[in-house]
């Protein structure tokens, strides 16, 4: 049988590759850069618009479909997955990256139907590689199929994560709680690109074992969930459940053995979800 959403997906990597296109020009100018949560939570007028590209597009073509996007979330629009086809944008993925031209960033796509991602792009417009996913077919990086590492020995491991854009002092703490419990393990090394779905990808490709992170967003993490785990790799939450999109918790590997030992060396704390926000606008 046809694949339903095959034209969904085809739409997707095209106007992702699009939205690359106007990043990447943007990093070539100047970028005014303007603050969200925090002051180093930021936000440009580069992301802003590709969002809005982004939507625009996918309403002309898909009249019924629902949104959830980082900035118009942070606009006051509700963050709510239902049931109905909902595109997951991250216009920008690695933000901090884009204002320094430190040459990870990405644009993350995922498309969920009854609470479950069915298909997830990410590009990532510098390196000029697009992933993608589509539940049950496999992962692929410019049309090249993607396998998680067979490398299950956590000594042997290089895990990726970021410090994400908390400064409180106690969070901090407990992020490097984490960073000196697993350094210790020991592992081969910690690295970040700055984006969480490009470390995801990563995964996806084999180039480090793990990602984990607490304080992600379902935008940064709903397509590149689907394209690690159609690449062989494993999806949990930090303390070893079910992993949950909403929870802003992350931990992404390419075996259970790695994730295992990992949950035992992360120091977890909660936020407050992703849908437990009360939109500003009704
Ligand atoms: O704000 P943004 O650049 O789209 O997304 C952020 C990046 O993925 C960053 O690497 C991660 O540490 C943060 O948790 C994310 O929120
Ligand atoms: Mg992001
Ligand atoms: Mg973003």
């Amino acid at each position: 049988m046809a694949d339903p959403w095959q034209s969904a997906m085809d739409h997707a990597v095209a106007v992702a590759r699009k939205a690359g296109e106007v990043v990447c020009d943007a990093l070539r100018g100047d970028r005014a850069v303007m603050t969200k949560s925090s002051v180093v939570d930021l936000v440009t007028q580069t992301d802003q618009k590709v969002e809005q590209l982004i939507i625009q597009s996918v309403k002309e073509k898909f009249p019924t479909h629902r949104f959830i996007g980082e900035e118009s979330v942070a606009a006051g629009e509700p963050c709510v997955l239902s049931d109905s086809p909902t595109w997951i944008i991250d216009p920008i993925d690695g933000t901090t990256n884009f204002v320094h031209a430190f040459p990870f960033v990405a644009i993350s796509i995922g498309f969920a139907i009854n609470k479950q991602v069915e298909f997830g792009v990410v590009f990532s417009c510098v390196e000029d590689k697009m992933f993608t996913a589509r539940r049950g077919k496999g992962a692929f990086c410019n049309g090249e199929p993607l396998q998680v590492s067979r490398q299950e020995a956590v000594e042997q491991a290089m895990v990726a994560t970021e410090f994400g854009s908390d400064r409180d002092a106690d969070v901090v703490d407990k992020i490097f709680q984490s960073l000196r419990n697993i350094l210790c393990l020991p592992v081969h090394g910690v690295r970040g690109a700055g984006s969480a779905a490009i470390n995801m990808c990563l995964v996806a490709s084999g180039c480090v074992e793990a990602y984990y992170e607490i304080g992600i967003h379902v935008w940064d993490v709903a397509a590149a969930s689907l394209i690690v785990s159609e690449a062989g790799g494993v999806l949990m939450d930090v303390e070893g459940g079910d992993v949950d999109l909403m929870s802003r918790r992350i931990l992404a590997a390419n075996s259970k053995t790695i994730t295992e030992r990992l949950v035992k060396a992360i120091v977890p704390f909660s936020l407050p979800r992703d849908d437990a926000t009360p939109p500003k606008k009704s």
